[in-house]
């Protein structure tokens, strides 16, 4: 049974419209004038238990309005939504205890006092006793290499070090399901790799379900062999990262090394030359020709070596959303 299912989710946003000047203001104030945007139009999808999906989109594609629908801050102008086996805008008890929404542009943790001090009053919050808490703040601290970072002022704390108590406190209350929206957002490549394996060890170890939304593809392809993609507030792909390639990036990229100097001329027999520096270069082949390509390659060049990869998948997102692409 899904524990997070979602059928024609919609959301309309009416947002005043305000002329320039005097006459727009008193306007404004009299009779307002709004438009609708719709910032998610009929999406449906369903995640099981345990997953781990990572939720694509360009800016303002409608993944942090999904997500709020999602945890119930915002309610569906129409649609279903069920979370847990909850509906999320009741905002019960119960679905509270069970989920968590980490917003990597927004901190909950109190600036002037140490993380701890926080984490007290969540815990509090969600009714763990003494005993709990330490447990829990132990083991997620632990996980996190962040125990010796709890008693000093958050604004102290690197950039990195925040997250991870950020991170520490929207779990204390070990929740099944984790909403993160850009959890990794500014942080330098180590601190991004350590969040990444957490997130990693925290679904292996409580059965977790993660819907991550990022701007890093490192952090979909470590965690998330599904996607989902948004585009223009309309899901247009729901499957397997493989297969997000396969559909938008029917090519691969071919970089050898050869024995000599390489020839332009030459090289285009095989492929698009994309970059040719002295003896190596990169091109770009049709994945349907690959095999027979590569042979040619092998068979004709001097090659000393050679390897096949896909393009980086920021570039296959790029490509998705021009417009062309989508359609
Ligand atoms: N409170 C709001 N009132 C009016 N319009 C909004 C509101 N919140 C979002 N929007 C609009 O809804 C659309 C979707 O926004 P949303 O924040 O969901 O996108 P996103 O995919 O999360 O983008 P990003 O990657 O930039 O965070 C955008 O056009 C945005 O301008």
């Amino acid at each position: 049974m899904p524990i997070i299912d979602v059928a024609a989710l919609k959301k309309v946003y009416p947002i005043a419209i305000k002329e320039p000047g005097l006459k727009g203001t008193l306007n404004h104030f009299f009779r307002r004038q709004y438009r609708n945007v719709e910032a998610v139009r009929q999406v449906s999808f369903q995640i099981e238990p345990g997953e781990v999906v990572g939720f694509l989109g360009p800016n303002g594609a409608g993944k942090t309005t999904t997500l709020k629908m999602l945890t119930g801050l915002i309610h569906p102008t129409s649609g279903v939504v069920k979370v847990a086996g909850q509906v999320p805008f009741r905002r019960a008890p119960d679905f509270l205890q069970q989920i968590t929404l980490v917003m990597g542009q927004k901190q909950q943790l109190l600036w002037d006092l140490p993380a701890m001090d926080s984490l007290r009053i969540n815990g509090a919050i969600y009714g763990l006793s003494d005993r709990t808490f330490r447990d829990r703040v132990s083991e997620l601290a632990t996980m996190l290499d962040i125990a010796d970072k709890l008693k000093q002022p958050v604004r102290k704390l690197s950039l990195g070090e925040r997250m991870k108590a950020e991170m520490l406190a929207a779990l204390i209350h070990q929740p099944k399901v984790l909403f993160l929206d850009e959890p990794t957002l500014g942080l330098d490549v180590n601190a991004q790799v350590a969040v990444r394996e957490f997130l990693k060890e925290y679904n292996r170890r409580y059965e977790a379900t993660i819907l991550l939304t990022s701007h890093y593809m490192a952090d979909i392809t470590a965690l998330c062999d599904r996607v989902l993609l948004i585009y223009q507030g309309e899901l247009i792909y729901d499957g397997g990262l493989d297969g997000l390639l396969n559909r938008f990036a029917p090519y691969r990229e071919v970089k050898v090394e050869l024995a000599q100097d390489a020839d332009v001329g030459k090289l285009a027999q095989y492929g698009e030359v994309e970059t040719l520096a002295g003896c190596t270069a990169s091109l770009i082949v049709q994945r349907a020709d690959l095999t027979e390509t590569v042979s040619r390659m092998l068979a004709d060049l001097p090659v000393q070596d050679l390897t096949v990869t896909d393009p980086p998948i920021e570039e296959v997102i790029g490509r998705v959303f021009q417009a062309g692409a989508v359609a």
